[in-house]
């Protein structure tokens, strides 16, 4: 496999190569940002050094550098003697908007930049570097309501970009339905629906993850037209339907699992119906280092899981059973592979 080099460092130099050895502390100035509630906090108004620092709790020593680097990084500007968002950050990184996509941001603060620190015993080992129910996705989903909507919330912020590509990139009208397995709170098909309103879905996921659907779908006015089934998908059939969707699940799950659950949605597709796969599949797109990096936190958080290529999952669904494959380009990090039961 050839891998595109994807970063905007100068590695010719021996300064390049330090900047890129210490890039960590870009992305960690961004996260303490976040988890200082930086951005919620300047998007209702711009504010001085010292009005910002004395509203997110800043100590002196570290405020000015911490604020100056926000601006250079490009999410804040100054405005004379204050500080506002750039237009990015007051869209995607304030918590009050529906537009937040900070979720994927929290999580990596919380578990991917401790984890990444333990990088070199995990290429050592191959083991992942979370311990005990910390590196148990499931696990952390069913043991509180407030880790359940962390998830779910940081999948959304992924799922919502995905969507309206997804709406594109498949032919839905000849279609009446469709089941979105591990669909978690049904944001991804609300958003479809949205696109598509001739069709039924049907969200398949944990039980556990059942009142934050019905919440979420109660805020979205969506509760009528998407239905949940409560199952194991290890354990439980599929439900079934003209189109399955399962995304961003797979490389959560060893090779051998993942076959296991494409053969498990090849008997639920209906005869003539269709699988629909969308990963960070790791092919040949000059993005390739954003999916490289995922796949790395797979093997730093979960029992196995990766990312794949398009050509693996394509095998998959052949060897389950499906007619014909084929496979699309959703986003510079996202592709989908669509399994076709013969009817
Ligand atoms: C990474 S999330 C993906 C969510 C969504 N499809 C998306 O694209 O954002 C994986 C989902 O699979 C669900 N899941 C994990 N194990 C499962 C199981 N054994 N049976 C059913 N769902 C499961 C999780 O609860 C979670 O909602």
């Amino acid at each position: 496999m050839s891998v595109t080099t994807h970063t905007s460092a100068d590695v010719s130099s021996p300064e390049g190569l330090i900047r890129l050895g210490t890039a960590f502390c870009d992305a960690k100035i961004l996260l303490s940002a976040l988890e200082l509630d930086v951005f919620s906090t300047l998007a209702a108004k711009p504010l001085t050094l010292a009005e910002l620092s004395d509203a997110v709790g800043l100590h002196p020593r570290g405020g000015r550098d911490f604020v100056t680097a926000l601006v250079t990084l490009g999410v804040l500007e100054a405005d004379g003697d204050r500080y506002r968002n750039s237009a990015a950050a007051d869209r995607f990184l304030d918590r009050g908007k529906p537009s937040y996509s900070g979720g994927f941001l929290e999580r990596a603060n919380n578990m991917l930049y401790p984890a990444w620190t333990h990088l070199t015993d995990a290429l050592r080992t191959g083991e992942p570097q979370v311990k005990g129910k910390d590196g148990d996705i499931v696990a952390q989903m069913a043991d509180s309501r407030e880790h359940l909507d962390q998830f779910l919330a940081m999948m959304d912020s992924l799922n919502s970009q995905v969507a309206p590509k997804l709406a594109a990139a498949f032919d839905w009208a000849g279609r009446t339905d469709f089941v979105d397995v591990g669909g978690a709170r049904g944001n991804l098909s609300a958003l479809l629906l949205a696109e598509h309103p001739h069709l039924t879905a049907r969200v398949f996921d944990l039980p556990h993850v059942a009142p934050a659907f019905d919440d979420h779908m109660k805020r979205l006015g969506t509760q009528d037209r998407i239905s949940f089934t409560g199952g194991d998908f290890f354990k439980d059939p599929m439900p079934s339907g003209q189109v399955l969707v399962m995304g961003h699940v797979l490389h959560n799950w060893s090779a051998e699992q993942r076959l296991g659950l494409i053969r498990k949605a090849y008997e639920a597709v209906e005869p003539g119906g269709a699988l629909l796969v969308y990963d960070r599949m790791v092919d040949e797109r000059p993005a390739d280092l954003v999916n490289l990096l995922i796949s790395l936190d797979m093997l730093l958080v979960t029992h196995g899981g990766s990312e794949y290529s398009v050509e693996e999952c394509r095998g998959w669904m052949t060897e389950a059973g499906f007619a014909r494959t084929e496979a699309k380009v959703l986003s510079n990090t996202d592709s989908l592979v669509i399994g076709h039961r013969e009817g």
